[in-house]
């Protein structure tokens, strides 16, 4: 690993505390950081580098406790940051910045190797790219890279302008836009799961899947986020990026090479081959949904509308399902269905393949119920493969069973953790390459303009439930159900087979 200087900007903002900076020690305290290396924190409040770091300190205080490591290590990783208090918008500040810079490398004797995270609000992310190459902290005798976090435009326009503004500063192979689902212990392994087992490659294909279902329901609702989210609703906040770069990850070909190259170049042609919507297909094959008041867990809450910030009338999503085809030889006739909600009735980010079961009421007087394999991310890691055997106990009735393994999740790196450590190392493998985001917002952008034009109709669901039940009716017109739906529903009612 390349020794570097790490800026950061908004290194006094929520992300930073809440995020970057256990993540940076964690990789710290696991030897993942290069040998030698400066961290540089940009903020816009005039903080005295002690101030800073005592803001750092408690910021890691509860990774140093969960990592039982004494103070000794928290100074030494608190040694190696600087901070210096820049306006973004003032070309002049960035001098200070660059001469803090060139003071680090000069200090620990460093390669010009400078990594800059772009963690401050998106109106920022080409004023500051923009500056970086005006103040000269571009040039540099090593390597330049850029982190940016979401979110990257708020439609194609916009995003398309936003990344002609960055590449006058970074080559596309500089910059990495953060998705953090991709920073996923369970999401990256998607690509292991697929094309390490030949069992699975097998049969990864029309002629065995039947459907795929991806969804991502969260129990939280808007939080204290109206000011973002009222503008932004699911279908941006969560489906043109993380839900279709699930799908992007479940749905791509084998790669000639399990490379950054390879498999970013087969991602991108799953998004060339997603079927486009016309109007009538959105209002087909999309559900608009926003959360009514309801009961969640034992507690009562209120409606979105009734969220403070919401507009009393707003008609923005906090559910989408949509049904997506992909026009390809592998996929032709499997239909994927995704969704992803707020105050749903449990926090769930899964995939489940449903394979065809072409033995179904073949086996003599017995329904066998199809295979499935879920792969479940978030909260609970792990896999299960659904078969079906005899219960002994029931005379040999034919019953699924699930085959399961799962990773204990607290103990597996944090999504940051993961995606810095990559870009730290120039792998970016795991972050969005502009044509995924690029395809995402053109096939994404029929929908928000049908939803603008309230072409699609907004259903109110209880907080609580699974959404609108028109998101069931949408799986139902091919045959199928949402799995995890139906498997709750049983284990509440006591049943435990079909
Ligand atoms: N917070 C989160 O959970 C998540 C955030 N993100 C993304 O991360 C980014 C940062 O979010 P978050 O940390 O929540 O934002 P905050 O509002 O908490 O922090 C903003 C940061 O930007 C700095 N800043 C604001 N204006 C200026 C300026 N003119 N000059 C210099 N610095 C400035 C602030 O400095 P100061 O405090 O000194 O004013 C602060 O460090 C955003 O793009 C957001 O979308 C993505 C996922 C989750
Ligand atoms: O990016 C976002 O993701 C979170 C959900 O992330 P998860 O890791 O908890 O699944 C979502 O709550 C938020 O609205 C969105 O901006």
């Amino acid at each position: 690993m390349k020794a570097m200087t790490f800026v950061l900007f908004g290194a006094t903002g929520d992300l930073a505390k809440r995020k970057i900076f256990p993540a940076l020690f964690n990789l710290y305290v696991d030897q993942k950081l290069p040998a030698s290396y400066a961290i540089v924190g940009v903020g816009r409040r005039t903080y005295t580098v002690a101030e800073f770091l005592r803001s750092v300190e408690q910021s890691v205080s509860d990774a140093a406790q969960r990592r039982e490591v004494d103070s000794s290590c928290i100074h030494a990783f608190l040694s190696t940051i600087r901070y210096v208090s820049v306006d973004v918008t003032q070309k002049d500040d960035y001098l200070a910045l660059l001469g803090q810079v060139i003071q680090c490398e000069q200090e620990w004797n460093l390669p010009q190797n400078r990594l800059f995270y772009l963690s401050v609000a998106p109106e920022f992310f080409d004023v500051i790219a923009g500056h970086i190459k005006a103040s000269g902290l571009c040039e540099t005798t090593g390597w330049k890279r850029l982190i940016i976090e979401k979110p990257f435009g708020r439609d194609l326009q916009s995003a398309e302008a936003l990344n002609e503004k960055l590449c006058a500063s970074f080559a596309e192979e500089e910059i990495y836009r953060i998705d953090h689902y991709l920073g996923k212990p369970m999401v990256r392994n998607l690509e292991a799961i697929e094309f390490a087992n030949p069992i699975f490659q097998a049969i990864w294909n029309n002629k065995y899947i039947a459907n795929v279902q991806i969804t991502a329901n969260e129990t939280v609702g808007v939080e204290d986020r109206a000011g973002y989210y009222d503008h932004a609703g699911a279908l941006r906040d969560m489906v043109q990026n993380h839900m279709l770069q699930l799908l992007m990850m479940i749905a791509m070909h084998l790669p000639n090479r399990i490379n950054a190259k390879e498999i970013r170049k087969e991602k991108r042609k799953v998004m060339e081959a997603v079927r486009p919507m016309e109007t009538e297909d959105v209002m087909r094959s999309v559900v608009r949904g926003q959360y009514g008041a309801g009961n969640l867990q034992g507690h009562s809450v209120v409606s979105y509308r009734d969220e403070p910030g919401v507009e009393a009338d707003s008609m923005t999503d906090t559910f989408v399902a949509l049904r997506v085809w992909i026009d390809d030889p592998l996929w032709s006739g499997v239909p994927f269905y995704i969704r992803t909600g707020k105050r749903i009735k449990e926090k769930s980010t899964k995939i489940i393949i449903e394979f065809k079961n072409p033995l179904e009421g073949s086996y003599r007087n017995q329904q066998t119920a199809p295979n499935l394999l879920i792969l479940n991310i978030n909260p609970e890691e792990g896999i299960s493969l659904q078969v079906n055997q005899k219960n002994a106990a029931e005379r040999g009735k034919l019953e699924p069973v699930t085959v399961d393994f799962s990773t204990d999740a607290s103990q597996a790196p944090e999504a940051y953790e993961l995606l810095l450590s990559d870009a730290i190392q120039g792998d970016s493998t795991y972050f969005a390459h502009w044509m995924e985001v690029k395809l995402a917002w053109k096939w994404v952008t029929p929908i928000l303009e049908a939803f603008a034009q309230n072409q699609v109709p907004l259903h109110v669901y209880p907080a609580g439930s699974y959404g609108p039940q028109e998101s069931a009716e949408l799986l139902m017109e091919q045959g199928f159900s949402w799995w995890q739906d139906e498997e709750r529903e049983r284990e509440m009612s006591g049943v435990h087979s079909r």
